[in-house]
């Protein structure tokens, strides 16, 4: 504004000074006529010592503004004799400016000689000056030419004339000073109404606030950048913004030494001067109002950071109902995700399940009751005959992997798929591969610590001991190996008889099925003895090859662990005799009742079961009869008993129709009578259906019934695949097999057709050439053999029955021993099919 203004002054200025130079000013006609032969400029100069104006005027050069305000008198002089003047209008508007300030001069002289001549003349009219000064003022001043001068000079000889024409020239010159002072009084008025602030003053008051911006600059820097001693003159400005209570100066404070101390500053809040307002006015009876206040109040204040959330008990909602927009229109909730700002206050009030954080180690605290005889081992140990039987086949159980690095050994991993772990020998992969769970266990175990073996022994309410995580477990991942002594049947049998007949009262027996028609007595064994069973388990056991050897272990289920379950896992329980059924108390919600097998629907079955899950025996020796069950469990028991009746006469026709053959076949040998064996088979066959008599589960004594015929956990024939592993059929397994060992640099042939495989078929890598190797050398063994086989046989389908049968044929001295070997096979296949 103020450099607006100044351009208009200046705009002005130059309209003002642009006049004369169009009018180019001339003299006034008077002081044409009379000053001008009045007075010179120098004479003026000396003689007019006293007159400050021509003084200021010779010895400084006017300045700019107030040459502009004498060219405007100029001016407006100029254009009252403008028409008078006409040599002056000749002389070139365009005028140099020394020529211009000339005429300045020249017009003030003008003015300076005018009122001396007044003067001069007043005091030649009085007469009582005529004396020596006035004549040298005349000698010196007055021009003869002059009409004015010549008149001055005759005076004395008619002093009427004189005086009139003295009294004439001064009310003229008179006349026009005052016309002078009128333009210059108007024009001044005119300044100051148009433009009030010249250029001069705008560049002072720019001066002045610039000076007053770097004054401010310390205030800038911060409160501590100011002078203490100013402190208390910042008053004004604060007060502008906000009330506050102002420290007395220090001179003030030293004048009054006893005056209270400033208190504290604060920020004040429009509450706060409410309080104040309020103590300020005197006690009324009725409540005023409060003040209503105009500015409207920031929502912080009242609500806090988070306004617009309202408390309640449902947990919060991303998305709400256009019902609940329109009735709760009231309250304007956010219409974002809010913050769980409420969640501990609903936790308070509605509680919850105490849950432990997943990653939290908890082992129980000491104290804890230990079971009496837990002869711990972590190997497995070969016991009596075992070892001898057990054929370490490393080479035949090699399989091997084609997986690379990008995928990993994953659930693709044909290692994986059969239960293989794989190692370096049959996988080129090193840490990338993801299917070594034995040797992530063995490296866990070895660093040692409660947390890395995660497992505990806990005391149950009604299932004696039991196992717990203290750590949580991924889905899928390797717990707790289950290790024990590794015995045959006939020393687990022995075992039964001798060692654990006491132990019908606590029903507790550790005798797994586990590979080769061994078993697994894990009285002394590892913590995974411990594991109950449930009808809806947390874990699996599953028996896997590594380095070529069976090996079983518990991993978590789909769901994983969290830490302080107790594991569990489904025993799938073959009880063999309805005397051997226990009551389970899982306490799951689809318990079955017993401690026995899955449901005898196929179909449930065909997806429930797995190869490779794990069967213990039946814990022989139960007390507890089937009237101790309740009736539904009984009627189950015995529903499942009929349902498989006719399976089983089915298998055990054929089994029984295939001993005999045999035995037909060996006593046409003996009698070197040879014949087509299909008609003596039949022949054999028919004689056999006649003559055999399907046996009922009877269970003679009660190691027969601890050995209960169970579903195979070897590899001989795993008939089902894990549904949550996805494992493979038996024929998809082969088929991976024979593929990969075409794939692979071995040279063996698939195993294509159970009839191709025979003793003949050496050096096969698979599990199944094992089975036949196996089968094999139970041919040599005879009628034991053959009957251990018919014991671990597989489900008691026929196939197993077919193997056992097949023994039988190829042992030596089958004779009487066939009949009862034919026997057990039936019994064991009842028992299988019955599950
Ligand atoms: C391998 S032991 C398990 C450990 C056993 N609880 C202990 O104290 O040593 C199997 C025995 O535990 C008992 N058991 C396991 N799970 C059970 C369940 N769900 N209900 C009832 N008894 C169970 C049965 O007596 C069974 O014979």
């Amino acid at each position: 504004m103020a450099r607006r203004t100044s351009r208009l002054a200046a705009s002005a200025t130059t309209t003002i000074a642009d006049v004369p130079t169009v009018h180019d000013p001339p003299n006034d006609p008077i002081s044409l006529d009379i000053p001008e032969q009045l007075l010179t400029p120098e004479a003026s100069r000396s003689e007019t010592s006293s007159n400050n104006e021509n003084a200021s005027a010779e010895d400084h050069p006017p300045a700019t503004r107030r040459r502009s305000t004498r060219t405007i008198r100029a001016s407006l002089r100029a254009s009252e004799a403008l028409e008078n003047t006409p040599s002056q209008k000749d002389t070139p508007s365009t005028s140099t400016s020394q020529a211009y300030v000339d005429r300045l001069a020249a017009s003030k002289r003008l003015r300076s000689g005018l009122r001396h001549s007044i003067a001069v003349m007043e005091s030649l009219h009085n007469g009582s000056t005529r004396s020596k000064d006035v004549r040298v003022v005349d000698d010196q001043t007055i021009v003869p030419d002059t009409p004015i001068s010549n008149s001055s000079q005759d005076v004395r000889s008619d002093d009427l004339n004189t005086s009139l024409q003295q009294r004439t020239l001064r009310s003229r010159v008179e006349k026009v000073l005052s016309n002078d002072d009128k333009l210059a009084s108007a024009k001044s008025t005119l300044n100051i109404g148009s433009h009030p602030s010249p250029r001069r003053s705008t560049r002072i008051t720019m001066f002045n606030k610039a000076s007053e911006l770097l004054s401010r600059a310390n205030t800038v820097l911060g409160k501590r950048a100011r002078d203490p001693a100013n402190k208390g003159k910042e008053v004004g400005r604060r007060a502008s913004l906000r009330p506050r209570n102002v420290a007395p100066a220090k001179d003030e404070a030293s004048v009054h030494p006893i005056a209270e101390p400033a208190p504290k500053k604060r920020r004040v809040s429009e509450s706060d001067l409410l309080s104040l307002k309020l103590k300020d006015l005197p006690p009324s009876e009725e409540p005023t109002a409060p003040p209503i206040s105009k500015t409207k109040p920031k929502m912080w204040l009242n609500h806090g950071l988070y306004s617009g959330q309202e408390s309640t008990d449902s947990p919060p909602k991303q998305r709400k109902s256009k019902n609940s927009e329109k009735t709760r229109s009231d309250i304007k909730l956010r219409g974002q995700l809010p913050m769980p700002i409420f969640a501990g206050a609903r936790l308070i009030k509605n509680g919850r399940d105490y849950v432990l954080p997943f990653d939290i180690f908890s082992p129980l605290p000491p104290g804890q009751p230990k079971p009496d005889e837990w002869r711990k081992t972590n190997k497995n140990v070969f016991v009596g005959d075992a070892a001898n039987e057990w054929k370490a086949n490393k080479k035949l159980e090699l399989s091997t992997c084609m997986c690379d690095e990008e995928t990993g050994c994953d659930d693709n991993c044909q290692n994986r798929y059969m239960f293989y772990e794989c190692d370096g020998g049959n996988c080129r992969l090193g840490p990338e591969c993801g299917n070594r769970n034995f040797s992530e266990l063995k490296t866990r175990t070895k660093a040692g610590g409660k947390y890395n073996i995660g497992v505990e022994v806990i005391k149950t309410v009604d299932r004696g001991y039991g196992v717990r995580s203290n750590r949580t477990f991924e889905p899928n991942q390797i717990i707790v190996e289950y290790t024990g002594e590794i015995i045959t049947q006939f020393e687990c049998e022995r075992r039964m008889r001798n060692v654990y007949k006491n132990n019908e009262a606590s029903q507790c027996y550790y005798l797994m099925y586990f590979d080769q028609n061994m078993i697994i007595d894990a009285t002394r064994g590892s913590i995974a003895r411990f594991v109950n069973h449930s009808c809806e388990p947390n874990c699996r056991m599953e028996k896997w090859t590594v380095a070529g050897k069976p090996r079983m272990a518990l991993f978590a289920g789909d769901r994983g662990i969290m830490t302080g379950e107790e594991l569990s896992y489904d025993y799938n329980f073959d009880p063999y005799s309805n005397k051997n059924v226990q009551e389970c108390r899982c306490g799951a919600i689809n318990c079955r009742g017993i401690l026995g097998p899955r449901p005898k629907d196929k179909d449930q079955r065909a997806k429930a079961e797995a190869p490779n899950q794990i069967k213990p025996i039946n814990s022989a020796g139960t007390k507890r009869k089937r009237a101790a069950v309740d009736k539904t469990t009984h009627s189950q028991t015995k529903k499942r008993k009929f349902l498989s009746s006719s399976t089983v006469k089915n298998g055990v026709r054929k089994a029984v129709t295939k001993v005999s053959t045999a035995h037909a076949q060996v006593a046409k040998m003996k009698k070197s009578a040879t014949g087509p064996r299909m008609r003596d088979a039949t022949k054999t066959k028919a004689k056999t259906q006649k003559g055999v008599k399907l046996p009922t589960v009877k269970t003679t004594s009660r190691v027969k019934a601890a050995i209960p015929r169970h579903i195979s956990s070897t590899s001989t024939a795993p008939t089902k695949k894990m549904n949550q592993l996805k494992r493979p059929s038996p024929e998809t397994k082969k088929r991976i097999l024979s593929d990969a060992v075409k794939g692979s640099s071995s040279k063996v042939k698939p195993n294509s057709s159970r009839s191709k495989s025979s003793s003949k078929s050496k050096g096969k890598n698979t599990q199944s050439s094992q089975t036949e190797s196996s089968r094999n050398k139970h041919k040599k063994k005879g009628v034991k053999a053959g009957a251990k086989a018919n014991m671990s046989g597989s489900k008691g389908n026929g196939t197993s029955i077919r193997d056992s049968a097949e023994t039988a044929i190829g042992s030596k001295g089958l004779g009487n021993s066939v009949k009862s070997v034919a026997r057990r096979m039936v019994r064991s296949v009842k028992g299988a099919k019955s599950i």
